[in-house]
């Protein structure tokens, strides 16, 4: 019988702080796979996804900021917290060799997704079964999708609460979290030994 691997997928895991040493007791040979994306975009995508739930929420400026003058940034904030990427892997590297974590860039997930698959199958030591020919680039939801979903004839896209349009964010704003961001994500470059490109 082929040998079957069992995962599972929560996106809180990577920043929960016991998170590391729960599954390190239930295996240490798991293999851990993150999708990390430029964390201003992620921090503008959490708070759209807030958004269309709670539709009064306060804007994202003024979530941003501890002190709007100062340009502190509230760092408490979960939005901006997750995309301090290089914080939560270093409590992750307490109980996991770096050999045993992935990091599958979002962006290239939508403009190379069978590259990024490859990555993945490769990680997994699992032959190169998803290839190119499985994708086709849909223009209207600017996502790649399944030419056949599993079991199916038929196309699969992403559902639609996927590339939901982002608000406008006052420039500035951007630019005071890529700088708040910059030093962090070269250090994540730099723990991963793979530059993102999100700057
Ligand atoms: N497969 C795949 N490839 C590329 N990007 C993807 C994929 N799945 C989800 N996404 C994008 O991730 C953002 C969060 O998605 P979700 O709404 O599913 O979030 S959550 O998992 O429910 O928290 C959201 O980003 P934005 O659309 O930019 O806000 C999703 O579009």
């Amino acid at each position: 019988m082929p040998k079957t691997l069992e995962g599972q997928i929560t996106p809180s895991y990577f920043v929960t702080k016991e998170a590391p040493a729960r599954i390190y007791a239930m295996s240490r040979e798991t293999k851990l796979i993150v999708v990390v994306r430029d964390p201003v975009t992620r921090a503008i995508s959490d708070y759209t996804q807030t958004l269309s739930k709670k539709p009064d929420i306060p804007t994202f400026e003024s979530l941003t900021f501890k002190n709007r003058t100062t340009g502190l940034i509230d760092t408490s904030w979960s939005a901006v917290q997750i995309g301090i990427y290089a914080k939560h892997l270093d409590n992750w590297l307490q109980f996991f060799p770096m050999r045993q974590i992935l990091f599958v860039s979002g962006e290239r997930l939508i403009s190379d997704p069978a590259g990024e698959l490859g990555r993945v199958q490769d990680f997994l030591g699992l032959k190169r079964i998803i290839t190119d020919k499985h994708f086709y680039f849909n223009q209207t939801k600017g996502f790649p999708c399944l030419k056949k979903a599993e079991g199916s004839s038929k196309p699969h896209c992403l559902g639609k609460t996927k590339g939901r349009t982002h608000p406008n964010i006052h420039p500035e704003v951007v630019q005071r979290l890529r700088d708040f961001y910059r030093p962090f994500n070269m250090k994540f470059y730099q723990m991963t030994g793979h530059n993102f490109g999100w700057d």
